[in-house]
């Protein structure tokens, strides 16, 4: 049985298929911000539907009559762009699970975007790569995958090739190469679990490798990979030092290996251009997680396309 919201709350209660809850001002805010407001505009705008809802004297609201309130408010306030992108989000998140997955080199920024854009969307899991990393490495014996027990930049030294003539090929690719290859099982695995369960979920870490993964998951629309840099050298090594400040994660240790680091993050550049991927220049936070927002918006319309037409609005709120 459900919990009796009346008995504990005189908020509204918002209802959907399987389940019923409050209105939150804060969940309605963040949906719109998702659609491009601002925050702080967002949140005066939650404020004032349920303020409306409350006036008009309702108890209770069914998620899809709360969508239509929403969408037309937003029409009448002159929000036409918003409103639209606010419908397509809830459309589509509606029907299908997302799954977002950032790669990017060490450093880069690729969990804080990851968990900007997880608050933003409302998405509730953000898994880095390092932990299926961990979770791989109990699987397999560092005898038979040595690479996969070294970082992304120090996996060439247990490439088992003598000497590797440096023409023919890029040692440290090689052996970054042969370290993401089991991560990238785990991933694949998870991204399964999400869509059997239906569950949106941002997967980010540097094994988010565009080409790697295979065509089953790239094919799918609703799986959205975007890659992170930073051209500037300088920037990316600031990176660890600031990260040094509030984690255990020495910048001595990226500083040492920033030669490699910044290899693989051209090399994870290069398969993202032969791929179609996009990448984003991860200088503002802000501006990385607008443009992503843009990706993935870009993404839902033609999702809602193929589902439904140019025109095709039968299943509109
Ligand atoms: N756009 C940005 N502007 C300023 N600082 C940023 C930006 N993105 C990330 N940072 C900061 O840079 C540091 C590194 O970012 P983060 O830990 O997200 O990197 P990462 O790509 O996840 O690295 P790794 O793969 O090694 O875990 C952090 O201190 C983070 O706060
Ligand atoms: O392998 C790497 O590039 C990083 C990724 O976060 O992990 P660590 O430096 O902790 O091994």
């Amino acid at each position: 049985m459900g919990i009796d919201f009346k008995s504990i709350t005189d908020k509204i209660i918002v209802s959907g298929k399987n389940y019923e809850m409050p209105f939150s001002k804060g969940l309605l805010a963040r949906s719109l911000t998702a659609a491009g407001m601002k925050p702080s505009e967002a949140y005066m705008v939650a404020k004032e539907i349920e303020k409306t809802l409350e006036d008009e004297g309702y108890e209770s609201i069914t998620k899809d009559e709360l969508r239509k309130r929403v969408y037309y408010y937003l029409l009448t306030k002159n929000y036409e762009s918003i409103a639209e992108k606010y419908l397509l989000w809830r459309r589509i998140l509606k029907k299908h699970p997302i799954i977002i997955l950032i790669g990017g080199a060490s450093g880069v920024g690729t969990s804080t975007i990851a968990f900007e854009l997880a608050s933003r969307l409302g998405i509730p899991s953000v898994i880095g790569t390092d932990s299926i990393r961990e979770v791989m490495r109990r699987s397999i014996s560092k005898d038979l995958v040595p690479m996969l027990y070294e970082s992304s930049y120090t996996a060439w030294k247990s490439l088992r090739i003598p000497s590797l003539d440096d023409n023919v090929c890029d040692k440290h690719i090689l052996g970054f190469e042969r370290h993401i290859e089991p991560v990238l099982v785990g991933i694949e695995s998870l991204i399964d679990r999400s869509l059997t369960e239906g569950l949106s979920i941002i997967i980010e870490g540097t094994h988010i490798v565009p080409g790697f993964m295979k065509e089953k998951y790239t094919s799918m629309p609703n799986i959205i990979t975007i890659i992170l840099t930073l051209s500037s050298e300088k920037m990316h090594k600031k990176r660890f030092s600031a990260r040094a400040k509030v984690s255990a994660r020495p910048m001595e240790r990226y500083l040492k290996n920033f030669e490699i680091i910044r290899k693989i993050n051209q090399y994870i550049v290069d398969r993202a251009k032969e791929n179609d991927v996009p990448i984003i220049e991860n200088v503002s936070i802000s501006q990385s997680v607008e443009k992503c927002l843009e990706i993935i918006t870009e993404r839902f319309n033609y999702l809602d396309k193929t589902e439904n037409g140019e025109n095709g609005e039968d299943d509109m709120y």
